[in-house]
């Protein structure tokens, strides 16, 4: 049986899905996949991750290693995928998504609503940051970067969250701050892979907080040689990835990106955006903030078209709304 190496960062989440996305298409190829870790660029920076430089450090690493064919593909986070597409690469499947919202972890069982004036809520997303702020201005926001374990240990009664943090390559720093908020938020998809469902005390709806375009959505990568020249046939892993894919979530999440791009933002910046079918029509919610909420811009829009160039064509459609309505400005986005 022939055998496919998937690249992967050594985190929890990484591995985890990595594992997931691995599994199905080993199942639909009928062949091996093993899992090697690639250590990246972005697991050795420290700092603010809205500070660090350029977009797309995660996957930088791995893409070389695709490209280099130290492995044959990797799996994405989408939502860390730069928009811009890699040259000798191509985004062979995106298998169905996860729950795309964002997750609040309280402690005692609090809700949003009910935690107390002034409650420090973790985040180091500016999207999520000027969304609570624009439900409940009194909150103070706490700027947490990390992985997963690490961000949940920051809850006061989540603290031995961070003992199971390490992944391949993040031991437990010592001295790591612990139990300093009273909640964080992180995305559901995250929690509920890496078997923490327990941790979420209140999924935040779609109309309530945007997710950040492609949240929930993994992304398998491979070189576009896997396709094969003009008349060749797929190769066997081009073929296996393809029966992976997802339309509904292609759909959703090409107008969700679309916007992204056509905005000019990357995954640090205060947009949100949620698509998905409905009635038979791919509908896009989206939201531009000012950092600090108190201002919001939220456009909708939709297409009965089922094809991926019409979810594009939706997306920059949007974009292009939000900007008439002065996002660039309100964003503090460079174009
Ligand atoms: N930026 C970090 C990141 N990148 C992907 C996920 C998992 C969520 C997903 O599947 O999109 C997370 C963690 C989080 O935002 O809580």
């Amino acid at each position: 049986m022939s055998k496919y190496l998937l690249g992967t960062r050594g985190s929890a989440l990484a591995l985890t899905q990595s594992g997931m996305a691995g599994a199905l298409v080993a199942e639909a190829g009928d062949f091996d996949v093993e899992l090697k870790t690639v250590k990246t660029e972005g697991d050795v920076l420290t700092g603010p991750l809205s500070q660090m430089g350029g977009t797309g450090v995660f996957a930088a690493t791995l893409r070389m290693r695709i490209l280099d064919s130290t492995v044959d593909f990797a799996v994405h986070s989408l939502k860390d995928l730069p928009t811009m597409p890699a040259e000798g690469l191509v985004v062979a499947a995106i298998p169905e998504r996860e729950d795309p919202r964002d997750a609040l972890c309280a402690r005692d069982g609090l809700t949003l609503e009910q935690l107390p004036e002034g409650a420090r809520v973790g985040t180091g997303s500016p999207r999520r940051a000027a969304q609570i702020l624009a439900l409940r201005p009194d909150i103070e926001i706490v700027d947490i970067r990390g992985n997963v374990g690490t961000r949940l240990a920051r809850v006061k009664g989540l603290e031995e969250h961070g003992i199971a943090a390490h992944g391949l390559h993040g031991e437990k720093k010592l001295g790591a701050i612990t139990g300093d908020c009273d909640a964080v938020v992180l995305a559901a998809s995250g929690l509920i892979r890496l078997g923490k469902e327990d941790a979420i005390t209140e999924y935040l709806a779609c109309d309530k907080v945007l997710p950040a375009p492609g949240q929930g959505a993994l992304a398998l990568e491979t070189r576009s040689t896997e396709f094969g020249a003009e008349g060749d046939q797929p190769s066997e892993l081009a073929r296996a990835l393809v029966a992976v894919d997802h339309l509904e979530t292609r759909l959703a999440v090409t107008a969700e990106r679309a916007l992204l791009r056509r905005l000019e933002a990357g995954c640090a910046a205060p947009v949100g955006a949620y698509g998905r079918i409905q009635d038979g029509s791919l509908v896009l919610d989206t939201l531009v903030a000012h950092p600090n909420g108190t201002r919001t811009l939220r456009h909708q829009d939709s297409t009965s078209d089922m094809s991926v160039e019409a979810a594009y064509e939706l997306g920059v459609r949007v974009a292009e709304a939000l900007l008439d309505q002065g996002a660039a400005e309100l964003a503090g986005l460079t174009l």
